[in-house]
């Protein structure tokens, strides 16, 4: 009886997928698709799939070349993993994949008008012109400038008094708490770490955020799945969503009363009626108040928008940090020459400030070689517009786009020894060669942990003015001895993995113990006491 249970199962099985590919291969006759693996009825290529996604896609690009097609569930993907083909649909074709697709959890979290996700529309255009020339406009970041001391010097601080008692610090945590805290100072002029004002609670609720779009949700990709929530996510999303929208309704509501007061004190007619705070709700309440503008915004998009930029500016830039440490202690050539260029340029008897960081190339190398091995973002993702040709194959409209950055960064055949971590390729050699041509900026793409185009990062002006002056400091300021799982001294840090996610940080947090290379209690002065 069992024998005939399994044979009637089985058999059951194998029509099914003889019908479906019947079925698929019919109506994908008539398009010329990039080559595509054996998928599955319903789920497609979904099993082929690890928690890494980067990594999986790498492998079937072993297997199946540059360019090959998925079904995930019943969404159509494209990955493709050289730059030329990365070029061919990011720039030749840029505005056909001027969009991305969200899920059924950023939407809600994000009050069904994020920035980031927004179609390329008057919406997205007019958030973008208020991105770049206010929010993060070259004017905006000088005025930010002393936040961003304040910060790393709190930063340097803490860590100088964790050394003192040989105590052993996360450096991990310490660049999250780091940026979050320049970036909420810029948004909404408080400082995550916090406890009074319930800046903690932004702090969390950008963390859960971040987790939430990291996960696949079955609903968004099975569509007889559509109305469920088997994994609970619709749920946590609510839950978030709630706790979100309760804290920036009060901070939005106190922004009003002083933006009141300082309007009758000023005696101003319109504004944020204070000149110095210029943050970015402010920014935004101006806009949402402007009878003229050209898109009418509401509460709501103010909170989407200040959750699109807190997400995105965290966790990514914290990301760089830990891997370039990380590199740095695994090779410790590369460090001292570093920690050389520093001295060569500022000493030790200041410390280093953002306007000397042009004259560090090596270290502006080492952020280079950082991002080919460890793009915070590993993959660029986008959606089609309209159906197009791309590089001879048929791309339907609704087809996702995954361009892998990440298996770009680490392909032997672009780049010379690709598993060594060698700044050295981004300097220029004394024929004229080397790479120190190569920008970040989205016009190389062999390298583009910003992505590129349009809808290429708005943010990396901040990054790459906060990346090089840590990273310089921590080089400046400290000595690291890595600890392994049991917090024992180890000679380099041994586990280099990454965390699952849409982004790429270290499975595990980067411990240390720290020693002081400058007299850091002279140059830091009383940091705690402002
Ligand atoms: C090392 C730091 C960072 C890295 C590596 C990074 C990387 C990226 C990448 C790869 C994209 C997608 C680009 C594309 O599709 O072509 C992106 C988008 C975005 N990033 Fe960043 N980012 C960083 C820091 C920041 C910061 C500091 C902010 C905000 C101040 C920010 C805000 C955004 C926003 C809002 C988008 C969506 C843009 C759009 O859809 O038009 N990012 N970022």
């Amino acid at each position: 009886m069992m024998l005939l249970d399994f044979f009637y199962s089985a058999s059951i099985f194998v029509l099914s997928i003889l019908l479906f590919r019947a079925i698929y291969t019919t109506k994908n006759r008539r398009l010329r698709l990039p080559p595509s693996p054996f998928g599955l009825p319903i789920i497609g290529h979904l099993h082929l799939l690890g928690p890494k996604i980067h990594h999986s896609f790498h492998n079937l690009y072993k297997r199946y070349g540059p360019i090959f097609h998925l079904r995930l569930g019943s969404n159509r993907c494209i990955v493709v993993s050289t730059p030329e083909l990365a070029k061919e649909f990011l720039k030749t074709h840029e505005l056909d994949f001027a969009y991305r697709k969200n899920s059924s959890a950023i939407s809600l979290l994000t009050y069904h008008v994020s920035f980031a996700f927004a179609p390329y529309g008057p919406y997205w255009k007019y958030i973008k012109k208020i991105t770049t020339y206010q929010l993060l406009g070259n004017r905006n970041l000088t005025h930010f400038e002393p936040i961003r001391r304040l910060e790393t010097n709190r930063v340097l601080y803490d860590l100088m008094v964790s050394s003192k008692h040989g105590k052993s610090v996360n450096l991990t945590e310490e660049m999250i708490k780091l940026t979050s805290n320049i970036i909420s100072q810029m948004m909404l002029s408080i400082r995550c770490s916090d406890t009074e004002s319930g800046a903690t609670n932004v702090r969390n609720v950008i963390r859960d955020v971040t987790e939430l779009f990291g996960e696949f949700d079955v609903s968004d990709i099975i569509w007889f799945c559509k109305n469920t929530d088997l994994q609970g996510i619709k749920k946590r999303a609510n839950g978030i969503h709630e706790r979100y929208d309760a804290l920036l309704e009060k901070i939005i509501s106190d922004r009003e009363r002083t933006r009141i007061v300082e309007k009758k004190n000023s005696g101003a007619g319109g504004g944020s009626g204070d000149g110095e705070r210029n943050d970015f709700l402010d920014i935004l309440m101006d806009a949402m108040e402007d009878d003229t503008s050209e898109v009418k915004l509401s509460r709501n998009h103010i909170k989407a928008i200040i959750l699109d930029f807190l997400t995105a500016a965290t966790d990514t830039t914290a990301i760089s940090l830990e891997w370039a440490l990380s590199e740095l202690i695994n090779n410790p050539r590369v460090l001292k020459k570093a920690q050389e260029e520093i001295n060569n340029v500022v000493g030790n008897q200041r410390l280093v400030k953002e306007l000397d960081t042009p004259n560090f190339p090596y270290i502006k190398a080492i952020i280079k070689e950082t991002f080919r091995l460890h793009p915070p973002i590993p993959m660029v993702i986008r959606k089609s517009a309209n159906d197009i040709q791309v590089a001879g194959y048929d791309v339907p409209k609704n087809t996702m786009l995954f361009v892998n950055i990440w298996s770009i960064g680490r392909n032997p055949s672009y780049w010379e020894k690709a598993s060594e971590f060698s700044p050295e390729r981004f300097l220029a050699d004394t024929d004229g060669g080397g790479l120190s041509h190569m920008d970040i900026n989205g016009q190389y793409f062999e390298l583009m942990p910003f992505g590129t185009g349009r809808r290429g990062c708005p943010g990396m002006p901040l990054a790459m003015q906060e990346l090089p002056t840590v990273l310089s400091l921590m080089i400046q300021c400290f000595d690291y001895i890595p600890l392994d799982f049991k917090g024992e001294k180890a000679e380099r840090v041994m586990d280099m993995s990454e965390r699952p996610g849409l982004t790429a940080p270290r499975a595990n947090e980067l411990m240390c113990l720290l020693k002081p290379r400058i007299d850091l209690p002279n140059l830091l002065g009383n940091v705690k006491g402002e």
